[in-house]
């Protein structure tokens, strides 16, 4: 479990400000879900968690220490599309992170590490669903197993933070309905840290001990790409049984300002 400090983080690329003022800290073994308008920076702020991006101000801290500027093991991350490789078997593909992590040069494992590599991701593939398709290819399991597939790979690397971007999107109801399950089960038995960024607020509200919103809370007309999108909300679900998730999403929903009142606020306030 892992507690991540974001403090005071800004990312810019040249003129352009994506990311600004975000100040927060998420509990360890939290399932954190980020929601915001298309193109507010929520995918570059989990690259900025991945280290797959410099921090152009501020920084991010995980259990007390700044995070390594480079992507670790300690935060694996799950995306919409199925980033599984098609020439690789289920086993070969869930085997694959360990062998890069733990053969840097070869991607190869031999012997008794090979054996464990193994063993941990036939038992993982178990867990999620896969067991019993061990040999197959991708292009022969439908997208939610290609998802659990995904989801595996992720896993294997044992992370104490999983990320997952709009990871389940792409799923028709009843297969995002039980990779929910599947997802809420290894949560709790890992206690891991989630962080995942979603367009589906039902998603968001059924899933997350917590909901935060970036948003722009500061335009300028004249020069669109000055601001950057901040936390405009923070709501804390923890403890909350199903009919009160419903009314808080209810409520969030109601709270919720169409843009041309946010608009209008905007001017008014520039
Ligand atoms: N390497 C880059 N150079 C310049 N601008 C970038 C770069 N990467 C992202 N951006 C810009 O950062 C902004 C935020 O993009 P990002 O993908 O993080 O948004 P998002 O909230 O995840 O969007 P969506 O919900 O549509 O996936 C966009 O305007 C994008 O054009």
């Amino acid at each position: 479990m892992s507690q991540i400090s974001i403090k005071n983080v800004w990312k810019e690329y040249g003129d352009v400000t994506v990311l600004e003022r975000l100040d927060f800290e998420i509990q360890s073994g939290e399932f954190c879900v980020l929601v915001g308008p298309s193109g507010c920076g929520k995918t570059t702020f989990l690259r900025l968690l991945l280290s797959m991006e410099p921090i152009t101000r501020g920084e991010i801290l995980i259990d007390g220490v700044r995070i390594a500027s480079e992507p670790a093991r300690d935060r694996g991350i799950v995306f919409q599309r199925y980033s599984v490789f098609p020439h690789l078997t289920v086993l070969g593909n869930a085997m694959l992170g360990v062998e890069l992590a733990e053969a840097k040069f070869s991607g190869h494992l031999f012997g008794g590490k090979r054996g464990r590599a193994r063993n941990a991701a036939t038992e993982i593939l178990g867990r999620v669903g896969l067991g019993h398709v061990l040999n197959h290819y991708p292009a022969q399991l439908s997208g939610g197993m290609q998802q659990r597939l995904a989801i595996a790979q992720a896993l294997l690397c044992q992370p104490k933070i999983l990320l997952l971007d709009e990871a389940f999107g792409a799923l028709d109801p009843p297969t995002k309905a039980q990779i929910h399950s599947l997802m809420l089960e290894l949560w709790k038995d890992r206690g891991m840290t989630v962080f995942m960024v979603t367009h589906d607020l039902d998603e968001g509200f059924s899933l997350g001990t917590r909901v935060i919103e970036f948003g722009k809370v500061r335009r300028d007309p004249q020069a669109p790409d000055a601001f950057g999108a901040t936390l405009v909300r923070d709501v804390d679900l923890r403890g909350q049984t199903d009919k009160e998730r419903h009314q808080s999403l209810a409520s969030w929903e109601r709270n919720t300002k169409s843009p041309s009142v946010v608009d209008m606020l905007q001017r008014g306030r520039n």
